[in-house]
């Protein structure tokens, strides 16, 4: 799998008008690499994801997929460009199946029913544990089952480029491991995977490439060996973690 770079120029983007959250965001975020974005709360780390997702119009600057300028699409186009996004907090529908939460992943198939099932079927064989749930409710599940449910969900398109908001907030810390893992296993895949996490430690241990964002805008950046060492520390002592 080659994806494209994703590649954000002078992002700036925001919900009322006259106040943006976004206020020139650049950032590069490529394939097999694991690119992470830390700020503290309200840095609009989040919003940045949503712009990228499609769920919000940049304001002003560019984002760009290739050679694709995809601010100004649709989320559902998005989607097809293989963008794929594991929103924050708790997001399966808990009376649907654990089958019918992952056919969700798969709306854009929704008029080519063998084609949804063939992906459906795939992410089941990649998540054997899964298979052995999907009849149940989601809402009966473990947190950590939740969240392997919405993984799988967002991997039914085959999506290139992951855009991860804050995976580990609420479980445990074997299953927030888990969740690393697999992470890593995608980057693997040559998946393009851009990270935002308030687990500052965990983030910067799969990190390729960390970005630091304040108040709207970049403020440092480099690689993950810059992070594990003094800056590291510095960080978390801004974060107050
Ligand atoms: N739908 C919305 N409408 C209006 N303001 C919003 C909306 N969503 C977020 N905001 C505001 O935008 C700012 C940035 O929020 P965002 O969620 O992007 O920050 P964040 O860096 O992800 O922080 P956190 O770690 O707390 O999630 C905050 O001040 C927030 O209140």
């Amino acid at each position: 799998m080659t994806a494209p770079p994703l590649r954000i120029a002078g992002l700036h983007a925001g919900y009322v008008p006259g106040h943006p959250i976004l206020r020139g965001v650049d950032l590069v975020a490529e394939a097999g690499r694991i690119t992470v974005v830390l700020g503290p709360n309200g840095a609009g780390k989040s919003t940045l994801l949503k712009v990228v997702a499609g769920f919000l119009a940049p304001l002003r600057g560019s984002v760009m997929l290739g050679d694709d300028d995809i601010g100004a699409l649709p989320a559902h186009r998005h989607v097809a460009l293989g963008i794929g996004l594991l929103p924050q907090g708790r997001s399966t529908f808990p009376d649907l199946t654990v089958e019918e939460n992952i056919e969700l992943g798969g709306w854009s198939m929704r008029n080519d029913r063998r084609r949804l099932a063939e992906a459906v079927e795939a992410v089941l064989t990649r998540y054997p544990h899964l298979r052995a749930l999907r009849r149940r409710a989601a809402g009966s599940l473990s947190g950590g089952q939740q969240r392997a449910v919405e993984i799988a969900r967002m991997l039914v398109p085959d999506p290139r480029v992951l855009l991860v908001d804050e995976p580990s907030v609420g479980l445990s810390p074997i299953v927030a491991r888990q969740v690393y893992q697999e992470l890593q296993a995608l980057r693997a895949e040559g998946r393009t995977i851009l990270l935002v996490d308030q687990d500052v430690r965990a983030a910067i241990a799969v990190a390729d490439y960390v970005y630091v964002l304040g108040s709207g805008r970049n403020d440092i950046e480099g690689d993950r060996s810059a992070f594990e060492g003094d800056l590291g520390a510095m960080v978390r002592g801004w974060l107050g973690v």
